[in-house]
């Protein structure tokens, strides 16, 4: 991003953790604009992030605040409206265009792992699909944009992504067993040893929920793990690209390391906590049964790939819960 560059970042207020704004507050230079993005907004900026959307499968397939409302709709308006309304605030202003997608648009995959290429395999009435659609329909409209108006959009599918300020409840599968684990709770002291660099932390295990890990299904459906920092590598960096107009995207944004849910409850065992039982639960309705990028193309064009494995990022999290 140039320096002096605005930047509007369209994020999910009631569903996002509120500390990833928090943190702004009290630097002069950011602003929090309380705005539904369903809604036309005029502002001046050179980058725009569309990120507006809940992510969390438990979200779009029960969050209904209203029996009135039709489950989905909100989604749909976010995808679709939001998708008219940012883009054609890009056009006003000249902006460059982010949207963030998802590999939901691949739905249950027949082709693995999954290329850009691939048109994905989603069922348009199931209940997952106010997600997956409402996100294929924004990227359609993104190079709609482009095409007819010469926008200059870029576009990424984010594969799972986990990391601190997650919501500890929002339903993803590494949020859920990292609050069910018996995590690194308290810190009883912290002792400095003679450098100022080296120091041992004396940690008091204690259970933060002391639950089981909850597998849905048999736990041998797949999915890639992406750390939170490697994701703003590679969507900040495809938007800064300089001659970003021949790489427009989409782009796979996603860790290729390939685990079964049973495989990631070891995981969380061997890092967090020995002692965690596994409980079953019935699995949810299309949950896809595997899921991992090919990144050849981020890799190739944008020089991206993820360095933080999950054994390395987990534990990351554990602090922060
Ligand atoms: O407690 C749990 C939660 C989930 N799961 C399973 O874990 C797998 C992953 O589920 P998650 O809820 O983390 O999310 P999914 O990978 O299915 O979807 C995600 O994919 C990409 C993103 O764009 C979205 O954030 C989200 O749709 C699923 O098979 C699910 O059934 C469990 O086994 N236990």
């Amino acid at each position: 991003m140039a320096r002096g560059d605005s930047v509007i970042v369209a994020d999910n207020f009631f569903t996002g953790s509120k500390e990833n704004l928090i943190q702004h507050f009290g630097n002069p230079r950011f602003e929090l604009i309380r705005h539904d993005v369903v809604e036309p907004i005029l502002l001046e900026v050179d980058q725009i992030y569309h990120l507006a959307c809940p992510a969390s499968p438990l979200c779009y397939m029960y969050y209904v605040r209203d029996a009135t409302l039709i489950r989905g709709t909100r989604f749909h308006k976010t995808n679709v409206m939001g998708t008219l309304n940012m883009p054609g605030l890009a056009k006003r202003v000249g902006a460059r265009f982010l949207l963030t997608s998802t590999s939901e648009v691949y739905g249950d995959p027949l082709q693995h792992p999954q290329a850009e290429t691939y048109w994905g395999n989603v069922n348009l009435i199931g209940i997952r699909s106010c997600y997956d659609e409402g996100k294929c329909t924004a990227e359609t409209l993104t190079m709609d944009y482009h095409r007819g108006l010469n926008i200059e959009v870029r576009i990424a599918r984010i594969f799972n992504t986990y990391g601190p300020r997650m919501c500890i409840d929002d339903g993803h599968v590494v949020s859920n067993f990292v609050a069910q684990a018996r995590v690194v709770y308290s810190y009883l002291s912290q002792v400095l040893s003679n450098s100022l660099t080296n120091f041992r932390c004396h940690v008091i295990m204690q259970a933060l929920r002391k639950e089981p890990l909850t597998v849905y299904g048999d736990g041998k459906q797949t999915r890639s793990f992406q750390y939170v920092s490697d994701l703003f590598g590679g969507a900040g960096g495809g938007l800064d690209e300089v001659d970003g107009r021949e790489h427009l995207g989409p782009f796979n944004l996603g860790n290729p390391g390939e685990f079964t849910m049973l495989e990631l409850a070891e995981v969380v065992q061997e890092t967090i906590d020995h002692n965690a039982q596994i409980e079953f639960r019935p699995n949810t309705e299309d949950d896809p049964h595997k899921r991992k990028p090919d990144i050849t193309k981020a890799k190739e064009l944008l020089g991206w790939e993820p360095r933080v494995s999950l054994r390395e990022g987990l534990p990351l999290m554990v602090f922060d819960f």
